[in-house]
C-alpha cells in the first residue's frame, strides 16, 4: 500500500490556501496550511473560510491548519506560496525545519529582485540539499478553490521528481503537467504578468483588442527571447505557463496585474495600501536589466518599466512602440 504524501503548503494567502485546500480534499495526501498568524489559523480551523483571501469558499475537513513551524519537518513536499521578494527570507525562516529529504517547491511568479536571479538559483543556494521544483501556470486561486477546472506545470531538474509531484499535488478538477525546464516555468509566470500590465494599460486607454491582441502575440515573441536567452526552451514559452498564462492574466479582470494596468491607462492613483499584490511591478524592471546585459530585445518590458518608475509617460511609450523600425515576424 502507498504512504500518502505529506504536504506543508507554507504562506497562507490566497494562493497558499487554494493550493492546500485542492490537493486536501482528493484526500490522498496530508496537508497542512502553515501561516505566520497563530490567530488566523486558529479561525481557518474552527471556520473552514479564508473570508480576507477567498471569500465565501469552504475549504475541506481534511485540511489542517498550522502556525507551529514544527509540522513542516513531517513533509516530504513542502510548498512556497508566498510572494516573490519573501522567497529568500522564506528560505532563511523555513529552511532549518525541512527534513532531510523534502522537496520544495516554489510557487511564487517573480524573478528575486535584489539579486536579479531566478527563484529556483536563490533557493537552490539557500538550501543546498534540497531539490528545488517551480509551480506555475493559468489559474486564479478562487477558480482552483472553487472547484472549477484548472491545469499547471511544475518543474524539477530530475523528471521523475516533477512526476512525483504532478501526481502528488493533481487531482480531479486542478491537473500539473511536468517538466524539467524550471527557467521556462517560473519565467513564464513572471514576464506575463509584465505583460497583462501593458494590455491594462491599453484597456484603461481605450486602445480597443486589437490592440491588446498585438501586445500577447509580440509579448509572446519576447517572452520567447528571453527564456532561451535564460537557458530555458522556447516550446515552454507555448504551453500553460507562458502563452496559457498570458492569455487568461492579459484578458480577465479577475488579474491584480491587469487590474493595476487599467488604473495606469485611466491615470488613477494607484493605492498599494489595500494590500494587493502586482508581481509584475516588481519583474519588469529586473527581465528588462537582465535583457539589456543578455542583449535581447524587450520592448513592451522595457516600457512598462519606465512608465513605472516614472521615467516614460503612457502616450511616449505607445509611440516609441508604434515607430519601432519595421521588421518581420
Ligand atoms: N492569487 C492567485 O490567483 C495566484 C497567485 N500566484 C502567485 O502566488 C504568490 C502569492 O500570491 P497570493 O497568494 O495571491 O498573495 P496574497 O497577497 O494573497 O498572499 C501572500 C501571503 O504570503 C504570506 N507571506 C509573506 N511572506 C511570508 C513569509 N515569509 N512566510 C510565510 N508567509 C508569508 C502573507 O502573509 P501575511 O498575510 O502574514 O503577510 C500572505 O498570506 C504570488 O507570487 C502570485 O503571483 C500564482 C497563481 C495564482
Ligand atoms: O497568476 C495568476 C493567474 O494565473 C494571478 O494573476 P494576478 O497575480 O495578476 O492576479
Amino acid at each position: 500500500m502507498n504512504v500518502p504524501e505529506r504536504i506543508a503548503v507554507i504562506g497562507a494567502g490566497a494562493f497558499g490556501t487554494a493550493l492546500a485546500a485542492v490537493i486536501a480534499i482528493e484526500g490522498r495526501a496530508q496537508v497542512t496550511l502553515v501561516g505566520r498568524e497563530a490567530a488566523l489559523m486558529a479561525d481557518l480551523a474552527s471556520s473552514r473560510v479564508h473570508e480576507a483571501a477567498l471569500p465565501g469558499i469552504a475549504l475541506p475537513e481534511r485540511l489542517a491548519f498550522s502556525a507551529d513551524l514544527s509540522v513542516i519537518s513531517k513533509a516530504g513536499i513542502v510548498l512556497f506560496a508566498m510572494p516573490s521578494q519573501a522567497q529568500v527570507e522564506a528560505a532563511r525562516q523555513y529552511g532549518p525545519y525541512l527534513s532531510e529529504d523534502a522537496v520544495v517547491v516554489t510557487c511564487a511568479k517573480g524573478i528575486d529582485r535584489s539579486s536579479a536571479r531566478l527563484l529556483t538559483d536563490v533557493l537552490e543556494e539557500a538550501l543546498p540539499n534540497h531539490a528545488i521544483a517551480v509551480l506555475s501556470g493559468p489559474g486564479f486561486a478562487a477558480d482552483i478553490a472553487g472547484g472549477l477546472p484548472t491545469a499547471m506545470a511544475v518543474a524539477a531538474g530530475e523528471h521523475a521528481v516533477a512526476e512525483r509531484l504532478a501526481r502528488a499535488i493533481s487531482g480531479r478538477t486542478f491537473r500539473l503537467y511536468a517538466s524539467t525546464d524550471r527557467t521556462g516555468v517560473q519565467l513564464g509566470g513572471a514576464l506575463k504578468n509584465v505583460l497583462a500590465i501593458a494590455c491594462g494599460i491599453v484597456e484603461g486607454m481605450g486602445l480597443g483588442d486589437s490592440a491588446r491582441a498585438a501586445l500577447i502575440a509580440r509579448g509572446l515573441a519576447e517572452m520567447s527571447r528571453f527564456v532561451e536567452a535564460m537557458g530555458g526552451k522556447a516550446e515552454t514559452v507555448s504551453g500553460l505557463s507562458g502563452l496559457g498564462d498570458l492569455v487568461l492574466t492579459a484578458t480577465s479582470h479577475q488579474s491584480r496585474n491587469l487590474r493595476f494596468g487599467i488604473s495606469l491607462g485611466r491615470g488613477e492613483p494607484i493605492d498599494f495600501s489595500r494590500g494587493q499584490l502586482v508581481e509584475g511591478a516588481f519583474a519588469a524592471a529586473v527581465a528588462s536589466r537582465l535583457a539589456e546585459g543578455l542583449g535581447v530585445r524587450m520592448p513592451i518590458t522595457d516600457a512598462v518599466a519606465q512608465v513605472i518608475d516614472g521615467s516614460l509617460e503612457i502616450p511616449t511609450a505607445i509611440e516609441q512602440l508604434m515607430s519601432r523600425p519595421i521588421t518581420t515576424e
